[in-house]
């Protein structure tokens, strides 16, 4: 298998010597290409510092990030909006649409931006129809579901091919069905169209769709467990397991 993502030695501090917090304490691990890896840890673990770091949106104190073998810890201003732009695709817990553009004019926008795609309609309306959001495409975010929104949020990450695509709580503000079309969704994001997904999460279920989990604490990596050939059940009951043994601080979906 080939590493897309390797994170070496890497520290985050916030705050003054008197006041120091070590968000990330020398977290090292690989990502391969192809593969849909899940973050756990509570609270203050260190989940979103990790993702900050490896989106460019925040910088590490020490150690180092490579996408390929480009270490983007290097990587200034300029550079960065490009990096991110032409590799990473985002999606959040609270979707973060433009309410003004309707959902097509939101999936669109970044190619558009970008003016590098010829035939960005047709592009858009494929990866639509594959996540079952092609019949809202004239509408506005308000006219449409929270999990429809979510879905846009996927095809917005997914437009651009980006080489990984990381995602936040992204079933947070989900109720169970519609997080279960989204997770499934990933999944075929996943293993139909090539994504690397990265996904932290609180929420057991939304878990046991991922192909490996590593759990933080207290800015460590603390366990690290694979699904395998398991059914999504039982893999479930591995990270009910775990996350038990971590103090219990997740939601069981
Ligand atoms: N901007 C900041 N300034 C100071 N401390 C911060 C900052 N961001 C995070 N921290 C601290 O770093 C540690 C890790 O925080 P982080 O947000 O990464 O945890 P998390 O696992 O994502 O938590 P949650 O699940 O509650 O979102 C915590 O102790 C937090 O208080």
């Amino acid at each position: 298998m080939e590493a897309l993502l390797k994170i070496s030695n890497v520290e985050k501090y916030y705050g003054s010597k008197a006041y120091m917090t070590k968000a990330l304490d020398n977290v090292s691990f690989q990502v391969e290409k192809g593969e849909f890896l899940g973050i756990m840890g509570a609270s203050g673990s260190g989940k979103t510092t990790l993702l900050n770091c490896i989106s460019t949106i925040d910088s590490v104190t020490a150690g180092h990030i490579h996408l390929r073998d480009r270490d983007i810890t290097e990587l200034r201003d300029r550079e960065l909006a490009r990096f991110r732009m032409e590799n990473l695709g985002f999606v959040f817990q609270d979707f973060n649409l433009l309410d003004t553009l309707t959902i097509e004019e939101n999936i669109a926008l970044a190619p558009l931006v970008s003016g590098k795609e010829e035939d960005v309609g047709s592009h858009v309306k494929e990866i639509a129809k594959r996540l079952g959001i092609e019949d809202i495409l004239k509408k506005f975010p308000y006219e449409v579901s929270g999990g429809q929104k979510q879905r846009c949020a996927c095809a917005r990450a997914l437009i651009g091919r980006p080489s990984l695509v990381l995602a936040d709580e992204p079933t947070g503000a989900l109720d169970s069905k519609a997080a279960g079309m989204l997770l499934e969704s990933f999944t075929d994001m996943n293993r139909n169209m090539d994504a690397t997904i990265l996904m932290v999460t609180h929420d057991l279920f939304s878990a046991s769709y991922c192909s490996r989990i590593l759990f933080l604490q207290d800015g460590k990596i603390f366990n690290e467990i694979w699904r395998g050939g398991r059914t999504r059940k039982e893999f479930f009951g591995e990270i009910m397991d775990v996350v038990t043994f971590l103090g219990g601080e997740a939601d069981a979906g």
